[in-house]
């Protein structure tokens, strides 16, 4: 068995139900673990090009309008500086899941990874085995989360009042990492005008129960947008898609350090596979007595050249092509009088 169907668990009935309850309607999609993906979602009937996969009404969407709506609202509509669309979206889902039965989002919070596999969330010592350029946006990346989490306690004190435990308790850094990598892994791209409770990030994120159960495969097309008839977030596949198999989106068309980087795993058959070449492997393979050498490296590194150099399946990509070509140049050529 490659695939086992498990819409019949209590979690997946009561998270339809209250799907359903927002007006949800779904016909021919279950959720199934499947042995190569995981946890995804299966089509009981045949799709061909052209059919609609799923059609999530707005009301089951989280956004930070959801967010501003709750408790949380005035808190964030009086802190200075202003919090970011990404710091109310996770203190939200920290709120909600600290909230237990008394959340109205219980049923969608259940069926959320417990754990993820983001480089942020790995140990030190796998981290230190990842190839140099991975390893160091993946160092990055787990900066970027302390700081985060840093940069947010003073506003999770102020939602003290809120809460009968310690603020300093619920909204610990393990709490904002899971709550990070729920909305970084999930998210589907919903752009909201500024405002000015909001800092100046852009509101792009809207949390999609249900649909965020589809996994990625970077060979198939889908159409994704809200529809602003239906006021529903519809995706339409390009791709067939036989009864019984797993119904796949694509994220977009990103190599395997993204995937990795961004959602946690890698695809198999990645037709945007490439292999990264760090500045030190490059810088290895010319001259050091190179009297110009320190004038190349500049002039790449101001044009952003030294970083994202990388081999595809078609070859070296323009960016390396171009700094082993300034790196190439002969003393004459740099500077030509
Ligand atoms: C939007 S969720 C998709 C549903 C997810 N598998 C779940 O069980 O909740 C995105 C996450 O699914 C997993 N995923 C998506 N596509 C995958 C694939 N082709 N192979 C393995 N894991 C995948 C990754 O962990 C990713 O961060």
């Amino acid at each position: 068995m490659d695939r086992v169907n498990c819409s019949h668990k209590l979690e997946y009935i009561k998270f339809r139900k209250w799907l359903k309850d927002r007006g949800f309607e779904d016909s021919h999609l279950r959720p199934a673990e499947f042995w190569d993906t995981g946890r995804g979602l299966m089509t009981t009937k045949t799709l061909q090009a052209g059919d609609l996969i799923i059609s999530l009404p707005e009301k089951c969407l989280l956004t930070t309008d959801t967010v501003l709506s709750s408790c949380l609202g005035e808190y964030i509509m009086k802190w200075k500086p202003p919090v970011s669309p990404l710091t109310a979206l996770c203190t939200f889902l920290i709120a909600e899941k600290h909230a237990g039965e008394k959340s109205l989002w219980k049923p969608y919070l259940d069926v959320l990874p417990k754990t993820y596999s983001c480089p942020v969330c790995l140990e030190h010592d796998v981290v230190s085995l990842l190839p140099e350029p991975l390893r160091k946006k993946a160092q990055e990346q787990r900066t970027k989360v302390h700081e985060l989490y840093i940069s947010s306690k003073a506003f999770f004190s102020s939602l003290q009042p809120l809460f009968a435990e310690n603020t300093e308790t619920i909204f610990n850094y393990s709490a904002l990492e899971w709550a990070w990598c729920t909305i970084n892994t999930r998210t589907i791209y919903m752009k909201h005008s500024q405002r000015k409770c909001f800092s100046l990030e852009p509101d792009v994120y809207a949390l999609a129960p249900y649909l965020d159960l589809l996994n990625h495969s970077p060979n198939v097309q889908v159409k994704a947008a809200f529809n602003e008839q239906t006021r529903s977030y519809e995706i339409r596949t390009n791709s067939l898609c036989k009864k019984y198999e797993e119904v796949f989106i694509c994220y977009g068309p990103h190599d395997n350090q993204r995937l990795l980087l961004e959602y946690g795993f890698v695809a198999m058959d990645n037709p945007h596979s490439s292999v990264y070449v760090s500045s030190a492997t490059l810088l290895k393979y010319f001259p050091p007595l190179d009297k110009q050498r320190n004038a190349k490296v500049s002039i790449l590194k101001d044009h952003d050249l030294l970083e994202n150099l990388t081999f595809g399946w078609d070859g070296p990509s323009w960016r390396l092509l171009t700094a082993l070509k300034v790196l190439s140049l002969g003393a004459d050529e740099l500077f030509p009088s």
